[in-house]
């Protein structure tokens, strides 16, 4: 998690609206800003339906802008139109799914899920070097040569996710989008994937976007965090500060039903719920700098309030 200052992707002003018919429109993003800085781990969180995966299809180029851009390496993603490009592109940014179950291909043998980004880019140029890529792909992940030729049923739920992260570094790519990559495992395995993903991190100087409905599970292996509620970021800061010190009642309505042992603690947080009629007033709200790094969306009125909470938890 060594984030460097270079920013790898731009999120600039993104709206997606789901049209389906005139009268069913969905608007899943609204006008979300954030940056992705070469090296680091961005935790987006958000209850169910907040506009997580959308944003993250949204950067795989799966779904188009209805406003905005994306830019990846200073280039917005849009123009990248040609098949060699889309090509090029698609190599350099993979995805970790949820349900490794659902997410790979049962029929399919270990090694050619893995290699499957291998032959779409023809990466290895004889059968030898993609038994290599594969070998080296399952001991990079914590498996065994052996298990080449089994088929997914035959691995537990954390093993299933270790192909998954397999299949993804196969082609060498720069930036990893894991869509609730633990959410699905067991609580003694999610933090051997986390622990796995950060040693991959390091040894590959890779750049994750990890999607979580829980604070809790981010905050651990996050840099920075973004708080998504109904499309709309609300909190951008760095991790220990949103999760020790968060500015906006909804992320603090958010901790809140996390247990907290300490029942002053407790009883400190409960009179800051969230107040939807505050937040969702249809006010067009900017995100400001509060403390140091840590953004708040707030109206004009509101900065002194945040300025104040900010002031109050010690972070200016
Ligand atoms: N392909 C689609 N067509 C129409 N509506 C969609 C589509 N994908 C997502 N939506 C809607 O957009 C909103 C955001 O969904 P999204 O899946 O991005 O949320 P999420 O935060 O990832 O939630 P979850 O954790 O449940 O996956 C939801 O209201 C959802 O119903």
């Amino acid at each position: 998690m060594a984030a460097g200052n270079k920013k790898l992707v731009e999120i600039k002003h993104l709206d997606i609206t789901f049209n389906q018919g005139k009268r069913n429109e969905t608007r899943a993003v609204q006008d979300v800003s954030f940056d992705i800085y070469q090296g680091e781990t961005f935790g987006l969180v958000g209850e169910s339906g907040s506009g997580k995966t959308t944003i993250g299809r949204a950067i795989m180029k799966l779904y188009q802008p209805s406003k905005g851009e994306i830019v990846m390496d200073d280039k917005n993603i849009a123009d990248l139109k040609s098949k060699d490009d889309l090509r090029k592109f698609r190599q350099q940014v993979q995805m970790i799914f949820q349900d490794p179950q659902a997410s790979l291909d049962l029929r399919m043998k270990v090694k050619d899920i893995i290699a499957e980004g291998v032959d779409a880019n023809h990466l290895a140029s004889s059968d030898e070097e993609r038994s290599q890529i594969v070998t080296e792909m399952l001991e990079t992940v914590g498996l065994m040569k052996e298990h080449a030729n089994r088929y997914p049923h035959e691995f537990s739920g954390g093993q299933r996710q270790r192909i998954g992260i397999g299949r993804a570094l196969a082609v060498q790519p720069r930036f990893i989008i894991a869509d609730e990559p633990i959410s699905a495992l067991d609580v003694s395995i999610q933090a051997q994937v986390v622990n796995l993903m950060q040693a991959l991190q390091r040894e590959r100087d890779l750049t994750y976007l990890f999607i979580a409905h829980d604070l809790s599970m981010v905050k651990y292996i996050s840099d920075r965090i973004g708080v998504l509620h109904w499309g709309k970021m609300l909190e951008i800061g760095p991790a220990d500060e949103v999760y020790a010190h968060p500015l906006h009642d909804y992320t603090r309505s958010l901790l809140s039903a996390i247990p907290v042992p300490d029942p002053e603690i407790e009883r400190q947080r409960r009179p800051q719920v969230y107040d939807p009629s505050r937040e969702l007033d249809g006010q067009a709200r900017q995100m400001i700098e509060i403390a140091p790094k840590h953004f708040v969306a707030a109206t004009n009125d509101e900065i002194p309030f945040y300025q104040e909470r900010a002031r109050q938890e010690g972070l200016i």
